[in-house]
């Protein structure tokens, strides 16, 4: 069994870690099966992923007690600077294990790759107030949709990122990195997901991504692409 803490205060990236566990298990499964006539790889990619990670369970767990930490300050330039940061930071909460980072956002050409590191603080940075909405994850919508009012239909592609890095005792350890591209919709759609997910439109799945199940978000998306190339750089002994 591998199992990381996640540290994350977000639980939307907590149900797509979950959902990860889940195709893992399933693929483990099918791997085993020599009769299987279809082979899924949505996380087990049996030529690049080393024997103990597919002999393997893999369990995401919330870290325990991380709503009595106090964030750190996520003030690096970089998706992987701040992922690293955190992970580092939230290892000395628990000895000995294997603590999980993600730093993502979305980057928007038109906004000349805004909000990016910001994301998660776009519309306080951008001193949008829309009265009535606590909301955050909507107060950064209802933002990027009037920065981008006058964006015409051509030029609004984007693309989310996301670097995780695994650390352990105050030493990262390894880190993996994954992006999806798509194009900002004007108006949202779809109820599931979290985040920009009703306003980030997938053109060849003909969906944003608010509209995918978790287990597509996993195969298609930036976390999934990130955790995949994670435990492909993870090294055989751990
Ligand atoms: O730092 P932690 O505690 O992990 O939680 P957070 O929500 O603050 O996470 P980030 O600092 O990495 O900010 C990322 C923001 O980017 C957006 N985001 C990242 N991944 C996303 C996804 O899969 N779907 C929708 N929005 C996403 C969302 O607004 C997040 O709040
Ligand atoms: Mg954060």
């Amino acid at each position: 069994m591998l199992r990381f803490f996640v540290a994350t205060t977000n639980p939307g990236k907590l149900r797509d870690f979950s959902a990860a566990a889940e195709t893992h298990h399933r693929e483990r499964g099918g791997h085993r099966d020599v009769n299987a006539s279809t082979h899924s790889s949505a996380l087990s990619e049996p030529s690049v992923m080393n024997q103990s990670l597919l002999d393997s369970d893999v369990l995401f767990e919330p870290l325990p007690g991380l709503k009595e930490i106090p964030a750190p300050a996520e003030d690096e330039p970089t998706f992987a600077g701040n992922a690293r940061v955190k992970a580092i930071y939230y290892s000395s909460f628990a000895a000995g294990e294997l603590v999980l980072a993600d730093d993502s956002g979305l980057e928007v050409d038109a906004l000349d790759g805004a909000p990016g590191v910001r994301s998660a603080r776009f519309a306080v940075d951008s001193q949008f107030i829309a009265a009535g909405i606590d909301d955050i994850d909507r107060l950064n919508n209802l933002c990027l949709l009037e920065r981008m009012r006058d964006v015409s239909a051509g030029q609004r592609q984007a693309r989310y990122r996301c670097v995780l890095a695994a650390a352990r005792d105050g030493a990262c350890l390894f880190s993996g990195d994954g992006t999806v591209e798509g194009e900002i919709l004007t108006a949202p759609r779809g109820d599931g997901g979290f985040g920009y997910d009703p306003l980030f439109y997938l053109p060849e799945m003909g969906k944003t991504m608010a509209e995918l199940d978790l287990a597509t978000k996993h195969r298609i998306g930036h976390r999934g692409r990130a955790l995949r190339d994670l435990l492909r750089r993870m090294p055989p002994t751990r």
